[in-house]
């Protein structure tokens, strides 16, 4: 299996570009009113153009209600929705069988319990992503850049496919890469300059770090 890179929050074609050259498999768009990687679903939708049939077009939504889902669906089409609030597990399977697209299920984990919370979505969520918690005072459920305690992950099933995000960066991604069994990455805040602004610079530098943590995941005459 491919193993995936999601580069998260994009607002610019000159981002969107670089994430799909470089080879993101997977490219998110905010649509959370209070993050400063809000997008329209319109501008969305013309941002995603460039990146349509190369990489995985991700819909990122907390709680959205169903107009603004139908507004996204209809507009970005996107070809997985990325559930990042409180969506309960019958949700999970209206959405799925409304929408006709595999959910990406985040979780926000700080200890085992926020772990324990996952399992009646197994076999429900198509995937997972495991994120930070939210610091106090911040009012963003995701894209805080922060990370939490990997070696939770440990006590998972084997056969849970998940994306590890939370605080990656060009100088940890390395580590996600090659200490936890994380199926791929996710990154917005280390990409970033200031909150919302995704330097290409460090885009580039996460690649890099990742390309060769991934060639070592895969041993030795990895091609990549
Ligand atoms: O990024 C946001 O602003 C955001 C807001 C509300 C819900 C989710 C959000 N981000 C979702 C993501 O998939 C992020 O890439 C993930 O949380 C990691 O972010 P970071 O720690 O900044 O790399």
């Amino acid at each position: 299996m491919t193993f995936s890179i999601k580069i998260c929050g994009l607002k610019t074609p000159e981002a969107v570009e670089l994430a799909v050259r470089r080879g993101a498999t997977h490219i998110g768009f905010i649509f959370f009113a209070k993050s400063p990687r809000y997008v329209e679903p319109m501008d969305a939708a013309r941002l995603a153009e460039a990146a349509r049939g190369k990489a995985k077009i991700v819909s990122v939504t907390v709680d959205a209600d169903t107009d603004f889902l139908d507004e996204i669906v209809d507009q970005l089409k996107p070809d997985i929705l990325q559930l990042h609030g409180h969506e309960r597990v019958d949700e999970l399977l209206r959405l799925k069988a409304f929408y006709a697209r595999p959910v990406m299920k985040a979780f926000s984990i700080r200890d085992a319990d926020d772990l324990a919370r996952v399992d009646p979505y197994i076999g429900v969520a198509d995937r997972f992503l495991f994120d930070a918690k939210a610091p106090k005072g911040s009012e963003l459920p995701g894209g805080n850049g922060v990370s939490f305690d990997w070696s939770l992950l440990d006590a998972l099933d084997d056969d849970v496919d998940y994306m590890l995000s939370g605080g990656l960066n060009k100088d940890n991604v390395a580590d996600a890469i090659l200490k936890t069994r994380c199926s791929g990455i996710d990154v917005s805040s280390g990409v970033e300059s200031e909150p919302g602004v995704k330097s290409l610079d460090k885009m580039n530098e996460f690649f890099d770090a990742a390309e060769r943590a991934i060639a070592m995941r895969k041993g030795p005459g990895s091609l990549m």
